[in-house]
């Protein structure tokens, strides 16, 4: 199994590639890495330093492993953090490729474009770019709850609402949508929600909210749950491991008391979550 993932790398911590290629690894999934920013550090913390590279950076680097043949044995393409809304064009043109060359091949796009503490946290052009041109080419979509509003142009407080905006999301073209950070009216103060619908009804998996706020989350769970969906062809048993694996992850990473995610320190929950959440099934 192999995916083509294109988003940040960071030298300190885990988000972006940094966060989702050793999941994929530990699942026994060969992750081929292009970067669209080297960062010092992700943007959380106010101050970085580092790259942002171009359009044509990442479309070279595309072109060079078609060059190699490889492309047909690709099986999925992920996209996260974009750093510049030229790059966009650069990931459709590798969906493409990757299309041709393998028509099997899915594409997940995480539509990293904020959060409901800090807003829009990306530059000018992505967000529109995330709603007008990556998620109509998806197959697969991760939006967090701020990003769904934004992608449905919709605002997202009871169970009625989010069927709503995630029906808009599959009218722009994803058969899967994938909602986490999911908190509506009727969700337990210490409780947070991961909404699936993959065509029948929406699934959820509902873990304990623990008590810390990091970045990178979204970039695992959104690689877990596309590493998952392609070896077991299931959204269903994709929600349950990724929930799971997730939860252990930050559950260790609160307990150690840590800014980053432990992604190195936790591994072993990529593969057998010590908690094992179950889906359940949202009546209409
Ligand atoms: N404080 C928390 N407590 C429990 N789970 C969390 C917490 N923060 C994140 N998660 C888990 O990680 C998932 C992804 O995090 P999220 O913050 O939505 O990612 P994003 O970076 O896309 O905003 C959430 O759906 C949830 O399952
Ligand atoms: C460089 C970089 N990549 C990716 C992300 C996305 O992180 P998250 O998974 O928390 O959405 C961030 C968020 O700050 C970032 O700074």
């Amino acid at each position: 199994m192999n995916i083509l993932s294109i988003q940040s790398w960071v030298s300190y911590g885990h988000v972006g590639n940094a966060s989702a290629v050793f999941p994929l690894q530990r699942m026994g999934i060969d992750v081929w890495a292009i970067n669209t920013v080297q960062f010092s550090n992700h943007t959380g913390y106010g101050k970085w330093t580092g790259q942002v590279y171009t359009g044509e950076n990442v479309r070279e680097l595309i072109d060079g492993i078609a060059e190699r043949g490889a492309l047909e044995r690709c099986n999925g393409v992920l996209s996260g953090y974009m750093g510049d809304a030229g790059i966009g064009e650069s990931i459709l043109h590798a969906v493409a490729r990757v299309r041709e060359a393998n028509p099997n091949a899915l594409y997940c796009c995480d539509p990293v474009i904020g959060d409901v503490g800090r807003g829009v946290f990306v530059r000018p052009g992505i967000p529109e770019f995330m709603r007008d041109r990556a998620v109509a080419a998806a197959d697969i979509v991760t939006p967090n709850q701020f990003e769904l509003e934004y992608l449905s142009g919709t605002t997202v407080a009871h169970t009625a609402d989010l069927e709503a905006a995630i029906a808009a999301v599959h009218a722009i073209g994803p058969k899967i949508v994938m909602v986490t950070s999911v908190r509506l009216d009727d969700t337990p103060d210490d409780a947070v929600d991961i909404v699936v619908s993959a065509g029948s009804g929406l699934m959820r998996v509902r873990t304990p909210l623990l008590p810390i706020g990091v970045n990178g989350a979204g970039d695992a769970i959104a690689a877990l749950f596309f590493g998952k969906f392609l070896q077991e062809q299931s959204a269903e048993a994709a929600l349950a491991h990724a929930a799971s694996a997730t939860h252990g992850l930050l559950k260790r990473t609160a307990e150690a008391g840590s800014r980053e995610i432990l992604t190195v320190g936790a591994q072993d929950e990529f593969v057998s979550p010590t908690t094992r959440f179950s889906v359940e099934h949202l009546a209409k």
